[in-house]
């Protein structure tokens, strides 16, 4: 693991009108390691995401990516850091094949025309380098795809697009048994080709099994952020329901240290 953090937000407020729903959140992600951003229904999960990915402008707080302080002020300032969100309605167009799908909007060109040799090569390179072999035909259209392989081909689409940063919003959500196995299984070799990966989901075997560390969001406010090997399942739906840890000495890491220590403050304030 990188010492310095990939991203780091630090007291992030955002409101819509009269409801404040994110209240002075701070979130450490670092990369080669995946980050489970667990809540309940209304926590405030797809709101901190669209903070990052900058299509919800913040009222306060700070952004910082490597260490450096950055303004993240629309989508476009989020996609120039390497900020990559794969939606859990997936993006993709059913009427255009893999390869168009992976392309859409950034497709390359040999003068005028477009260049589908050099555009195929790349996307079978990502996905060869993904070791995603669930997919046999990259001129597929994405209509015949199953929900694992349109998941795995959205997930290696934002990978083709040298994303440092991917967010996953509860990519598992629809599929069976054997599927979420291959998404998680992708899940965790993009954190281990060096991506920071945050991967929001309510499934506490998916978080349990792929993530490094939990970040539990409740009514708005980061509760815990903590190692997954340092927290229970038990502690974690606590966490969620009652924003609180029975579990007193459980170790909680903040943004702001970036060294896996937690002020004292930050303790007693993170488990209530
Ligand atoms: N554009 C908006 N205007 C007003 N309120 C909003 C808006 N977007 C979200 N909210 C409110 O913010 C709170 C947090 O919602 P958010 O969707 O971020 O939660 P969540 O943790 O992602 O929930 P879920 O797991 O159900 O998707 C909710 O009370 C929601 O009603």
């Amino acid at each position: 693991m990188s010492a310095t953090p990939l991203l780091e937000l630090r007291g992030i407020d955002k409101s819509f009108g009269p409801v404040q729903v994110l209240r002075d959140v701070a979130l450490t992600v670092h990369p080669g390691e995946v980050t489970a951003l667990v809540g309940d229904n209304g926590a405030g999960k797809s709101t901190l995401v669209k903070c990052i990915s900058g299509i919800h402008p913040t009222d306060a707080g700070e952004f910082l990516f490597n260490g450096e302080p950055v303004h993240i002020g629309s989508p476009r300032d989020a996609a120039g850091l390497g900020i990559e969100v794969v939606y859990q309605d997936l993006a993709l167009c059913d009427n255009l094949d893999i390869v168009q799908n992976m392309f859409l909007g950034r497709e390359k060109r040999s003068g005028i025309v477009l260049d589908e040799p050099t555009m195929e090569q790349l996307a079978a390179e990502t996905l060869a380098g993904l070791s995603i072999r669930t997919v046999t035909s990259l001129r597929q259209h994405v209509s015949s795809l199953s929900g694992g392989q349109r998941q795995t081909v959205a997930i290696a689409k934002a990978v083709l697009w040298n994303s440092k940063l991917v967010i996953l919003d509860e990519p598992t959500a629809a599929l069976g048994v054997a599927q979420t196995a291959q998404v998680l299984e992708l899940v965790r070799r993009l954190a281990d080709n060096g991506l920071a990966v945050v991967l929001i989901s309510h499934n506490m075997n998916d978080v349990f099994a792929v993530s490094d560390r939990i970040a539990a969001l409740y009514l708005g406010q980061m509760v815990a952020q903590v190692r997954t090997t340092d927290i229970t399942h038990a502690q974690v739906v606590e966490l969620i329901t009652a924003g609180r840890s029975g579990a007193l000495g459980l170790t909680t890491e903040t943004g702001s240290n970036g060294d896996g220590t937690q002020p004292a403050d930050s303790i007693s304030g993170g488990l209530r």
